[in-house]
């Protein structure tokens, strides 16, 4: 389907505007319009967006002119749309914006988030300087590519799928013109580097090494030609059918790099980091006279790239140093099993991958972070591209992370949104009754939290008490959780909890080991021995700080993830933030089939028909959609408390009457300009 400017597709473009206001009718509208190629659809200025599996012309430069350059309400509905809105507040308003894009994986939050990016990167620059604005747009354009080889992956539900949340500011000067970016991610999902499901892989980067590098490097780096040689690799049966694409994407991401300005050393450090994680995944244990021992070639060929002497290495897998607590100051060595000592190898893969990654990130943003713009003239516009709900077959402790997350966005929905909208409307003299369903959710919300959070006795904090045992266990963990929570309304002994997008069954088995799953301090120690530069940087200093002490805080993944939850909430909310919801239309990635009771699942759990149901409630008056130029815009926000009336003139717009007329001739002029879309069922 190619795009029409005057062709907004079959049904109603807003859900708002939906006569049959019910599952059914919502359903039926999203498949209609789906179905005939209109992915688009409005809630107000949310935008719902159903992923088409297949290319749709309805990306180009013509068309983000037209959306720069007309009322975006006059054309379809469209992810430009909000690009153009977010953009226009930020300059006009001089105030932070954030686009916040969910949905489930493979929903298309990425390609979404990507889309956002060229809106921005193309418009923002118009009648600049255009060779800054060029650079930083192909800045933050090229930086995905090299994002997606380090943090995506091939999975049963997508097979390139983002695995870690990506929060990018793009940054603004004073007039309006990007600047740079700076990006941060979150809940990097390390577990992949060591395992993974059937029918998934590894992160992308470790098969376009294997499969793309030259000879010469690959004899450096000590690497066989096949993923099939390695142990962290090896889970993967349909690995044949992506060497070709694995094979160019190599020369890919180096051109990249080179492009955005990563100078070759680094290049080399992040090469050489994955092909110690490939030896390190083949290190393999043994028990003789001396307790467990590791393979000797494989462990030199790992301390080698890592720049370790190999005996220490081999000392910090088969052995740990513990508090003694009795002493209080004293640590005493203890030798670990084969199990513990593969424990503690997977331990520093997943580190050493989340420390290469975050070197990844510093590189980049290195390379597009604006220099020379101070802090108080830059204005931001944050996207965030973050997991989605997760319910599986099997869910583990990640899965109780990710679903935090989303518990945390879906509150900050309900209550940046829909509340502080109906306090505008409050002011502005209009009343718009309780919505109960938001309400609800809020205290839902509230005690969710309690339950998962609280300081002393929340799901978190309570694991992370098992965790300082002297022996940690399951079973004992369940206990204190049934003994303070069995009787709270989201929570069922074994252990379960009802999240506002469904109830979920959590596999509680290794969610003890998983929290406890950092680096402990020998291997901390080791790493930092390295003579290598590069690679003893990499550490974080407050890792490096600790592993000199005796410490009785468990520094476990549950703390990391608060920590960080805490700093993404608080980069979100202190901006004004614009929606996109992504619905994945089936499983198989089929451009053809929409999945009724899929597609259900996730309107029900992203809130649509409730979030419809409450703007259906503004005041029947009228509704401010969108602003046609910027001194309408800008009288809108002037006029905004003031009273109107209005009455119908037939079609779907309105006359707008106000009851005191703006004073001042400028203000007479752009009110004049002002539109209104006129919700005609709403009018009882
Ligand atoms: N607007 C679009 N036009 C065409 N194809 C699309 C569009 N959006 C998504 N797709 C297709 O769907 C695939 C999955 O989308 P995407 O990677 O953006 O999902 P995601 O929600 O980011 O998933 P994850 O959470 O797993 O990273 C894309 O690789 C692409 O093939």
């Amino acid at each position: 389907m190619s795009f029409d400017i005057n062709n907004s597709g079959p049904g109603v473009s807003d859900f708002i505007l939906l006569k049959d206001l019910s599952e059914e009718g919502l359903l039926k509208n999203m498949k209609q319009r789906w179905e005939d190629g209109f992915i688009y659809t409005y809630i107000g200025n949310v935008i719902v967006s159903v992923n088409p599996y297949q290319p749709v012309n309805l990306y180009s430069k013509d068309i983000i002119e037209l959306y720069r350059t007309n009322d975006t309400r006059d054309l379809p509905p469209h992810i430009y749309s909000l690009a153009d809105i977010t953009l226009r507040t930020m300059k006009y308003e001089s105030q932070d914006q954030c686009i916040i894009i969910s949905g489930e994986s493979g929903s298309g939050k990425t390609e979404a988030s990507k889309l956002i990016m060229e809106y921005i990167a193309t418009i923002a620059g118009k009648n600049s300087r255009q060779v800054t604005v060029e650079h930083v747009k192909d800045q933050l354009l090229n930086s995905n590519p090299v994002l997606e080889a380090f943090g995506n992956a091939k999975t049963v539900r997508n097979d390139n799928s983002s695995r870690f949340g990506k929060y990018m500011d793009l940054q603004f000067d004073n007039n309006g013109n990007p600047s740079g970016g700076k990006i941060n991610t979150y809940l990097l999902e390390k577990s992949r580097v060591v395992t993974q499901q059937a029918n998934e892989r590894n992160f992308h980067i470790f098969y376009q090494l294997l499969n793309g590098a030259e000879p010469a490097l690959r004899e450096k780096l000590k690497l066989k030609e096949s993923a099939k040689y390695y142990k962290y690799l090896n889970e993967t049966p349909d690995d044949i059918d992506d060497t070709n694409i694995d094979k160019d994407s190599l020369n890919k991401i180096i051109n990249t790099m080179n492009s955005i300005g990563i100078s070759y050393d680094d290049q080399y450090t992040l090469l050489e980091g994955i092909a110690a994680i490939l030896h390190l995944g083949n290190i393999q244990f043994e028990v003789d006279e001396g307790g467990t021992t590791p393979g000797s070639k494989i462990v030199n060929n790992a301390a080698e790239l890592l720049g370790i002497n190999p005996n220490d290495l081999a000392t910090a897998l088969i052995s740990r140093s513990i508090n003694d607590y009795a002493g209080k100051t004293k640590k005493i060595i203890v030798p670990l099993d084969v199990e513990k000592a593969e424990f503690s190898r997977d331990a520093l893969a997943k580190a050493l991958y989340s420390y290469l990654f975050d070197f990844l990130i510093q590189k980049v943003n290195d390379q597009i972070n604006s220099s020379g713009v101070d802090d108080s003239q830059k204005h931001v516009i944050g996207v965030l591209d973050i997991y989605g709900f997760e319910i599986f077959d099997k869910n583990s402790f990640e899965q109780l992370i990710i679903n935090t997350c989303n518990e945390k966005l879906h509150q900050h929905f309900i209550s940046y949104t829909l509340l502080s909208e109906r306090e505008e409307y409050k002011r502005a003299g209009y009343s718009w009754d309780t919505n109960f369903y938001f309400s609800n959710q809020l205290e839902r919300s509230k005690e969710m939290f309690q339950l998962i959070e609280s300081k002393d006795k929340g799901i978190f904090a309570l694991l992370d008490e098992e965790c300082l045992m002297p022996v940690p266990s399951t079973s004992s963990f369940l206990n204190k959780l049934d003994r303070y929570h069995i009787n709270h309304k989201y929570y069922d002994s074994f252990f379960w909890l009802k999240h506002y997008a469904g109830e979920v069954d959590y596999s509680i088995d290794d969610f003890v080991e998983k929290n406890n799953d950092t680096l402990h301090s020998d291997l901390v120690v080791a790493l930092h021995s390295s003579n290598k530069e590069t690679f003893r940087d990499l550490i974080p200093k407050s890792k490096i700080a600790k592993s000199s002490r005796v410490s009785r805080t468990p520094d476990t993944l549950g703390m990391q993830f608060r920590t960080s939850m805490s700093s993404l909430m608080k980069n979100v909310t202190s901006k004004t933030p614009h929606y996109i919801r992504c619905i994945k239309p089936n499983t198989t990635k089929s451009s053809n089939f929409f999945d009724e009771s899929l597609c259900l699942a996730q309107c029900r759990y992203l809130g649509l028909l409730e979030n419809i149901r409450a703007r259906r409630q503004l005041p029947k008056y009228a509704v401010p959609i969108i602003q046609r130029t910027w001194r309408s815009y800008r009288a809108h926000r002037l006029l905004n408390g003031m009273k109107r009336s209005v009455t119908e003139s037939g079609n779907d717009w309105i006359n707008i009457k106000w009851e005191k007329e703006p004073a001042n001739e400028k203000l007479k002029e752009a009110f004049n300009n002002l539109k209104y879309i006129y919700y005609r069922e709403m009018v009882k």
